[in-house]
């Protein structure tokens, strides 16, 4: 159905997603400039529309084919295909990846004062909510009855506006249930965003296009996970400092001027290196410590 020449990504158009859409796009070398009052923003090096939408317009759009690309949360994609196949309407998405952002969970809360033990407990209560669908799915599996309050914004002022005796809704930090006097009782799923694609069969050219932003787009996520290290190590502890690099194989062992009982060592670790780690290494003598983002990594 997306006929257009050019691919088609739709992302959050303010919210919790978008500059995080608009920062992995523009790491995989994607340029584009927003204007706030423009639904659509081209972009200027690639044959790219950036489409600036509500999220829960997203999920919609791809199973329709009206869009190729999505950056959405899989709690959003979750719920509208859950209410598309109960309607019978088109439901169907590839996910390509999974992101390092929007990582949040859709959980049950209750007052503080309310008296909790277990699932059960939830029997017959009324839940405020903007995910019904996935609430029901839930409760169904408890077989726990409720009914439902729906709300698409500030869910968790429901219970103090006597409007629900819970409700289910995002958490992060929790800081938002705490200053409403909630507390988490069930996690009922977890979300991070996520790229999908439509399932309507791709021109050549824009698959070839799509494969290399899902290329670059694992570049870009592998570097934000990884460090390059390096620092000096006594020799005769030079093994013991090297198992504490988390996930470096190979590192890369140089002599160094003037010094027979030191090494430099270069190394690419898998994730950061914490404080208490370079504590163990310059206990077993390591020194000058550098740790180092990395921008980019392919091959
Ligand atoms: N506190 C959070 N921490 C991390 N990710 C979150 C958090 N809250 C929500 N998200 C993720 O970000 C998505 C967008 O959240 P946001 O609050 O911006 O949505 P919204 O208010 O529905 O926005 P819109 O106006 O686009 O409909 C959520 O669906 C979820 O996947
Ligand atoms: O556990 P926390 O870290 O407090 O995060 C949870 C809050 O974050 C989201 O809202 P957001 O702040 O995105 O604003 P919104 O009210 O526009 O949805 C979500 O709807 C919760 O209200
Ligand atoms: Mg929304």
């Amino acid at each position: 159905m997306s006929e257009s020449n050019r691919l088609r990504i739709a992302i959050q158009k303010s919210g919790r997603l978008s500059k995080e859409s608009q920062k992995l796009l523009k790491g995989c070398g994607v340029k584009f400039t927003v204007n706030e009052q423009r639904l659509i923003a081209p972009s200027d090096n690639m044959p790219i529309d950036l489409l600036r939408v509500r999220d829960d317009d997203i999920p919609g759009l791809i199973m329709d084919g009206v869009v190729d690309l999505g950056i959405i949360g899989e709690n959003v994609l979750e719920e509208e295909q859950i209410e598309r196949q109960d309607t019978g309407k088109p439901a169907q998405y590839k996910k390509l990846r999974e992101l390092d952002f929007g990582g949040c969970r859709l959980s049950l809360a209750v007052p503080n004062e309310f008296k909790y033990d277990n699932a059960n407990s939830l029997e017959g209560l009324r839940i405020a909510t903007s995910y019904p669908n996935l609430l029901r799915r839930y409760m169904k599996q408890q077989n726990i009855n409720y009914s439902d309050c729906m709300l698409k914004g500030s869910v968790e002022v429901a219970p103090r506006a006597g409007l629900a005796d819970g409700i289910c809704d995002l958490v992060s930090t929790g800081a938002t249930l705490e200053a409403n006097g909630l507390y988490e009782t069930d996690v009922i799923y977890r979300s991070k965003a996520c790229l999908i694609q439509s399932t309507t069969e791709q021109s050549p050219s824009k698959q070839a296009l799509i494969n290399k932003l899902i290329s670059r787009m694992n570049g870009v996520i592998t570097a934000r996970e990884s460090k390059y290290i390096l620092l000096h190590a006594p020799t005769e502890t030079l093994d013991q400092i090297v198992a504490l690099l988390p996930g470096a194989e190979n590192p890369t062992v140089l002599p160094l001027n003037d010094d027979t009982n030191r090494v430099a060592i270069h190394a690419v670790s898998s994730e950061d290196l914490f404080w208490d780690t370079m504590e163990e290494l310059t206990a077993l003598g390591a020194s000058s410590i550098l740790v180092m983002p990395i921008e980019k990594m392919m091959g």
